[in-house]
């Protein structure tokens, strides 16, 4: 019965390598950055390679060179040397291309995931989103994307060049002798296939351990910040400090387990590395002695195996992060697989009227906890009702069902005659405007926090603002910056009756045929209560207005109240109402 789409279990077990796919997708698009950084960074490797056996060459040559005073006379020493410092800037100048070029393209990725996750997000419903913690949104979007950047960098760039480098090599090496350069060709691919795989699975663990341990340390400091104020006054700072604590030192801990594990993956490299490069040796030596090779090609052979460690040591490091990776991927896959709770219709104008029917109304934030049943309503054009009843009888319940933050399980709601799910995103909120309990307040200015109210390209002057902050009693607010105040985070602080007067200044700005009001003057004093109602329900007197509240105040503005109780509606008379506020 409940359509609430549940998102996948976070186990480990369902982390596979397939999380990258739509990811690697992405790279697709910045492809022409992507393989200039690739063609930059082999060059820059190929110089560094080179540089080493060239330096190798040089200096056997040169030795053997000078064994005889002839050698010494004829040899060339000018070309040589002429190709280390050319190599050596190459590498240098092709190092600061590359990193020119591939951040530039992963930073251009990242800002792609980041857009594209956040247009997936805007597909879920309030109530999906509301499910996630912020901290856990907030990790999704920069933690586990930064994680990603990784994926190009640090996995697949250097894994690309490797397999490429080491077939060159070979082939390089295959020009003196061909069996040698089997031996370190397959070698070489038998490293490149291991290694990867080795460090994934050996480091899947603690790599996983450290993300989560950071997810958590993240949320536990988000939560002390923002309720630090019910924290202190309990006095419960100790407990979460030492809670954050212990989230620390197990970081800590799993960092310092993700460091053994790698540590022992280079040791291990190391010692492979070392063995394919005795047996080189023996293989080049062999040639040496038949003659295939000279003593100079046979330091090139061996300096060039032993700079293919540059490449090796990255990989090694990067394998590991392929578990952190494959993680991120399916934490923000978790989030984008997840089904829209539901679409909004194609009717794009706003309701003309302010008739809302029920029909047969059926809902429930579980399957346990149905909050409304068989809830049958029906309210006229330009009625102003009320709905009384016990605290968490669903009264705020049906004022999301209205806005859609949830959806009837069964039965219908009709705004203006059409079904509420005709409605495209738009026409709902410009038929509809809803003052929920608490009023939120953006870190911005005053008069951005009253622009949020009217729709893209709607434009009302300052002076129409200024108005409307004092019909609502705020002109104080407008003393010392005017329209430009800031206020919320970082600025000046609205006390509670301040914050619900500027969420009623904000609906009295649209233009919508019906208001949903919940509990609009809590934490008002008598005298201002009075004024706001006096106030709204004149200029709201030819709108449909529907108030969910606990208040007898509201009574002369009210034509039809209504109960809610076992998730359904009884119509009382005006005394009954009043008996039940
Ligand atoms: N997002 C949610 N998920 C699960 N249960 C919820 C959710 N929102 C509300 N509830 C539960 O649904 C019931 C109805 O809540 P609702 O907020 O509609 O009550 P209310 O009549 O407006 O209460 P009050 O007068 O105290 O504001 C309550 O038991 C509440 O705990």
């Amino acid at each position: 019965m409940i359509n609430s789409s549940k998102p996948r279990k976070n186990s480990t077990s369902e982390h596979k390598l397939s999380e990258l796919l739509p990811f690697i997708r992405m790279f697709k698009q910045q492809w022409t950055l992507i393989s200039l950084g690739m063609l930059l960074s082999m060059l820059t490797l190929t110089a560094g390679i080179a540089l080493l056996g060239l330096s190798g060459w040089f200096l056997s040559a040169t030795a053997l060179a000078g064994l005889t005073a002839l050698g010494i006379k004829q040899f060339n020493f000018y070309t040589p040397a002429a190709g280390v410092r050319f190599l050596a800037i190459v590498r240098t100048v092709g190092r600061y291309g590359e990193r020119l070029v591939t951040h530039q393209g992963t930073l251009q990725i990242l800002t792609q995931i980041r857009i594209w996750l956040w247009r997936q997000l805007q597909r879920l419903s309030i109530s999906q989103v509301s499910k996630l913690r912020r901290g856990d949104v907030l990790n999704r979007l920069l933690t586990d994307i930064d994680t990603l950047d990784q994926l190009y960098l640090r996995i697949l760039a250097p894994l690309m060049s490797y397999f490429i480098l080491s077939l060159f090599f070979s082939c390089v090496i295959g020009f003196w002798d061909e069996q040698l350069a089997w031996i370190i060709g397959l070698g070489l691919l038998f490293i490149g296939v291991l290694l990867p795989f080795v460090g994934y699975l050996s480091a899947q663990r603690p790599a996983i351990a450290v993300i989560e341990a950071k997810r958590q340390y993240r949320i536990e400091l988000l939560d002390l910040l923002t309720n630090q104020l019910e924290i202190t006054m309990y006095a419960a700072l100790s407990r979460y400090r030492s809670k954050i604590e212990l989230t620390e030192q197990r970081l800590y801990q799993v960092q310092l387990w993700l460091i053994q594990r790698n540590a022992l993956l280079q040791a291990g490299l190391i010692l492979l590395h070392g063995l394919i490069l005795i047996v080189a040796l023996y293989f080049a030596g062999n040639g040496a002695i038949a003659g295939s090779i000279s003593g100079p090609v046979f330091a090139l052979i061996v300096f060039v195996m032993m700079a293919m460690m540059e490449l090796l040591i990255p990989l090694s490091l990067s394998s590991q992060q392929l578990s952190a990776c494959v993680l991120a991927a399916s934490r923000i896959n978790q989030l984008t697989e997840q089904h829209a709770q539901f679409e909004y219709g194609s009717v794009q104008e706003q309701a003309i009227t302010g008739n809302l029917n029920i029909l047969d109304g059926y809902f429930g934030y579980t399957d346990e906890q149905v909050v409304l049943k068989k809830l049958n309503l029906s309210i006229l054009d330009k009625q102003k009702v009320a709905f009384v009843g016990h605290s968490g009888c669903g009264k705020s319940t049906l004022l999301k069902l209205l806005t859609r933050q949830q959806n009837l399980q069964s039965g219908t709601i009709l705004l203006d005659g059409k079904p509420i799910e005709s409605y495209s995103e738009l026409a709902l909120s410009q038929s509809i405007t809803y003052v929920e309990q608490s009023a939120q307040i953006f870190s911005a200015s005053l008069k951005d926090n009253l622009l949020i109210a009217l729709a893209d390209g709607e434009i009302v002057s300052d002076k129409k603002l200024i108005s409307t902050l004092r019909q609502v009693g705020l002109e104080k607010l407008l003393n010392d910056d005017g329209l430009d105040l800031w206020i919320g985070d970082g600025g000046r602080l609205l006390s509670g009756g301040e914050r619900r007067r500027i969420s009623i200044a904000r609906a009295l700005l649209r233009t919508a045929p019906i208001v949903l009001l919940d509990e609009p003057t809590e934490g008002l004093d008598l005298n201002t209560e009075k004024q706001i109602l006096e106030l709204i329900f004149d200029v709201w007197k030819d709108k449909t207005v529907l108030v969910v509240t606990h208040k007898t105040s509201v009574f002369p503005f009210i034509n039809e109240w209504h109960l809610m109780e076992n998730g359904r509606l009884l119509n009382l008379t005006v005394a009954q109402g009043l008996n039940n506020c």
